[in-house]
């Protein structure tokens, strides 16, 4: 297998807190790989640096073979590096195609094949129905999945989710993480951090803990929820 993303070492402070303490991980390309922890962990933060919403201040981030950390995120997105925000924010007076065909504009060669690609990840995310609707009209699933594919319209190698689940109803969880699946058997290796634990354990391969911004466990999630620490850091938190 080839790595994809190789996060070494990454550190980030905010004053006196350390909000992600010298942490490591490699994604490997295909695979659909997942980062929990509680409230606070340090889940954002690492997502941040690794999208290039921010740099770190010590360790090192490569995508594709390239040193990454620092770079904007509009040259991640060039590179293949693509992310969902976790307050769901399309453009509200656009319709569904047209925020669809923008996330593709970041890549396609005209607006005719961004038009052509916005088509396609608008069917690969049910919302083909919903296409002429404006975003500020969509129920809350129908948003997460717009966002989605205006992330998937620049056609990644990776595609980053932040809680694309949260706040969703069991029956649209399920509807999404079988769309997700798709997505990533199309060549599209997926990281997401993600709170609902049922969702992290249908899709992931791999999942990393964090706790207080360090890691506590990496596994299959056969192997994490069987762990120690992590099942001492949920306590009371949430069951796994
Ligand atoms: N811009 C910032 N300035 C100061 N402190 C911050 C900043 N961003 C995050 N923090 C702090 O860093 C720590 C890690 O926060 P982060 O949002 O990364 O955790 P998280 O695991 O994503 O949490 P949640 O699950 O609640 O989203 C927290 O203590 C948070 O208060």
């Amino acid at each position: 297998m080839t790595t994809l993303l190789d996060v070494r070492g990454v550190t980030k402070r905010f004053r006196g807190l350390t909000a992600v303490d010298a942490v490591s991980l490699s994604v490997e390309e295909g695979e659909i790989f997942a980062v929990i922890g509680p409230n606070g962990a340090g889940k954002t933060t690492l997502f941040n640096m690794i999208a290039g919403a921010m740099a770190p201040d010590a360790g090192s981030i490569t995508f594709a073979g390239e040193r990454a950390d620092g770079l904007p995120p509009h040259e991640l997105c060039r590179r293949g590096l693509a992310r969902t925000f976790q307050i769901v924010r399309p453009f509200p007076e656009l319709t569904v195609m047209e925020n669809a065909t923008i996330g593709a504009m970041m890549r396609a060669p005209d607006m005719d094949a961004a038009r052509v690609k916005a088509g396609e990840v608008l069917r690969q995310l049910d919302l083909w129905d919903r296409r002429d609707a404006r975003a500020k009209s969509l129920t809350l699933p129908d948003r997460k999945r717009l966002e989605c594919a205006r992330a998937l319209a620049t056609g990644p190698r990776l595609l980053l989710l932040d809680e694309v689940m949260a706040g969703l109803r069991p029956t649209e969880v399920d509807r999404i993480v079988a769309i997700l699946r798709e997505v990533n058997r199309s060549g599209v290796t997926i990281l997401l951090i993600e709170h609902v634990m049922r969702a992290t354990m249908a899709l992931a391969g791999r999942i990393h803990v964090l706790h207080h911004g360090a890691t506590i466990a990496e596994g299959t999630p056969e192997e994490v929820t069987r762990h120690p620490k992590v099942l001492e850091s949920y306590l009371g938190a949430e069951a796994l």
